[in-house]
């Protein structure tokens, strides 16, 4: 789940587009880079790292000009390497460059079609690099040497036409303007908003509205699915549909567990979204436990907490702060790989010994996927000296692999994939284990905006609202980019690690 960020300003953009990236960390911890441009030249740094390592001084420095976009990113294509840390480049027409959120579910072919007919080079195993050299391809056969926003609009139509998949994507076209577009299902989320200065007035197009309102920006709205919207960089604004049948089918884990709860994603507040998780699955453990001998709720840190509040006061327990979380230390479930990830929830959570010991103990948490935090955290809290522990976690069993920007590529490192939910209790070792029922989950979601007709539930469900995701895409995907698989590939990259990044200040 990565985040994007683009801007036209009337000033130097690039402490604003590093400030919006600070704010949109929590969507990916791997790389991150920005690309202004001014006088016909762009500026490009990106690399592995956190938003404040990767920008140094001298950076931020030579990032001049009044336009950019920057991204953070979680990889879910292609390797960690840094050159594949985006925004991507290509330099016919224009000289473009893109930041990408999602995933296309078929790089491959398209691939085939850009080097094939297209006539162009990827120089990566990113999906994101193939839906550039598409987007460029489709405006380079307008053959302007001024497009306009039209040309822009046919492109972006044909960039829907031919990709599939998830993309929330902003494009910089040099010398131009900067083109944020969303696939036609709006599975990833983009939206826009404006910053009225004594210069003049100035746009910002981000993944969360969270970015938009640090920056003093208001959010005008979220770009519709199979939308784009075209700032030319004197700050002229155009929007237009340029799908043939758009449908709005957003993806609810990022109400679940993605987004900060400070933003509103497709006019549904987040936080609103989790504090009814918290409720609904209140009602779910009155009706299944109604005798329940809870002393004490405790949400394991950080995104379950909005849930465990109003979860704890409709079962009129306690609600404690029983697990304390190392502010230093990041998301466990969006680092690359299962090690790395098992070893931080230990460094990342310690337990207040004085509300564990001898207590029925409820943990809340907002998700359970892989079952790293969950396993890791019983363990934790029985030898804190809890009595009984039982577990709730805020979203149904997370069965099937994700094909839309998360990287849960095999179905089988899922702990509640082919297993029942006892089976699941027994092996975290919980006491008991409640799940929210998915039609309880859509519901909190959905109040805040009864427009929506179906979310993508796929990791519940097994539903791909995107209609092309077959059996043979899941097997190949899973022999792809299984844990094994990506430990292997990291390796060669380690032993290898010439990767040449191309017009990248270092
Ligand atoms: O079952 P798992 O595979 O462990 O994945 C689920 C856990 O990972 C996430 O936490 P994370 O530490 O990433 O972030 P947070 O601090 O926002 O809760 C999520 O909130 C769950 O706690
Ligand atoms: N999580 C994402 O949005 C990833 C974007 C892109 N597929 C990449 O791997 O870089
Ligand atoms: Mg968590």
């Amino acid at each position: 789940m990565c985040g994007i960020v683009g801007i036209v300003g009337t000033t130097n953009v690039n402490q604003s587009l590093y400030d919006a990236l600070t704010v949109l960390q929590h969507r990916g911890q791997d790389a991150a880079g920005i690309v202004t441009f001014e006088n016909e030249r762009f500026f490009l740094r990106k690399d592995n790292g956190l938003v404040k390592d990767v920008f140094r001084t001298r950076h931020m420095r030579r990032l001049v000009g009044n336009v950019g976009i920057g991204h953070v990113r979680y990889p879910t294509a292609g390797t960690s390497s840094s050159a594949e840390a985006q925004p991507f480049y290509v330099n016919s027409p224009y000289g473009i460059t893109l930041a990408h959120n999602g995933n296309l579910t078929n790089t491959e072919e398209l691939a085939n079609d850009v080097f094939r007919s297209d006539l162009r080079h990827i120089n990566t195993n990113s999906d994101s690099e193939v839906l550039l050299n598409v987007f460029a391809h489709e405006l380079q056969k307008k053959g302007k040497l001024n497009p306009t926003s039209e040309d822009v609009f046919d492109a972006v139509r044909t960039v829907h036409r031919r990709s599939r998949g998830a993309y929330a994507a902003i494009a910089m076209i040099t010398g131009y303007g900067i083109v944020g577009f969303r696939d036609p299902n709006g599975i990833r989320p983009a939206c826009f908003g404006v910053r009225e200065t004594p210069e003049g007035r100035e746009y910002m197009i981000a993944s969360e509205s969270v970015a938009l309102a640090s920056q003093g920006f208001e959010l005008i709205r979220d770009i519709a699915p199979g939308e784009a919207v075209y700032i030319e960089t004197d700050g002229s604004l155009y929007t237009q549909q340029c799908a043939e049948s758009p449908k709005l089918n957003p993806c609810i884990f990022e109400h679940v567990y993605f987004a900060r709860p400070d933003s509103i994603i497709d006019n549904i507040s987040v936080y609103k979204s989790r504090l009814r998780m918290g409720e609904a699955l209140a009602g779910k453990i009155k009706r299944d436990m109604p005798d329940h001998d809870i002393d004490v709720v405790i949400p394991i840190p950080d995104t379950s907490r909005t849930s465990a509040l109003p979860l704890a006061y409709d079962l009129g327990v306690k609600f404690r702060e029983g697990l304390i979380k190392n502010r230093y230390i990041g998301r466990t479930f969006i680092m690359p790989g299962q090690t790395m990830r098992k070893r931080s929830v230990r460094q990342k959570l310690n337990p207040i010994e004085l509300e564990f010991q001898g207590k029925n103990v409820l943990l809340v948490d907002d998700s359970i996927v892989r079952g790293t935090t969950c396993q890791e955290i019983v363990q934790m809290v029985r030898d804190a000296g809890a009595r009984k522990v039982y577990f709730a976690s805020a979203a149904p069993p997370v069965r099937y692999p994700n094909v839309y920007g998360i990287d849960m590529p095999a179905a089988k490192e899922l702990i509640a994939h082919g297993r029942t939910e006892k089976e699941v209790e027994e092996l975290i070792g919980a006491d008991w284990l409640i799940y929210q029922d998915l039609d309880d989950l859509v519901a909190c979601a959905r109040e805040g905006n009864e427009a929506i007709s179906e979310f993508d539930c796929s990791v519940f469900n097994g539903h791909y609202p995107t209609g092309d995701v077959t059996e043979e895409y899941l097997t190949r995907l899973e022999e792809e980019r299984s844990e094994a698989k990506k430990n292997e590939r990291n390796k060669e990259l380690t032993a290898d690690s010439d990767v040449i990044d191309i017009h990248n200040d270092e």
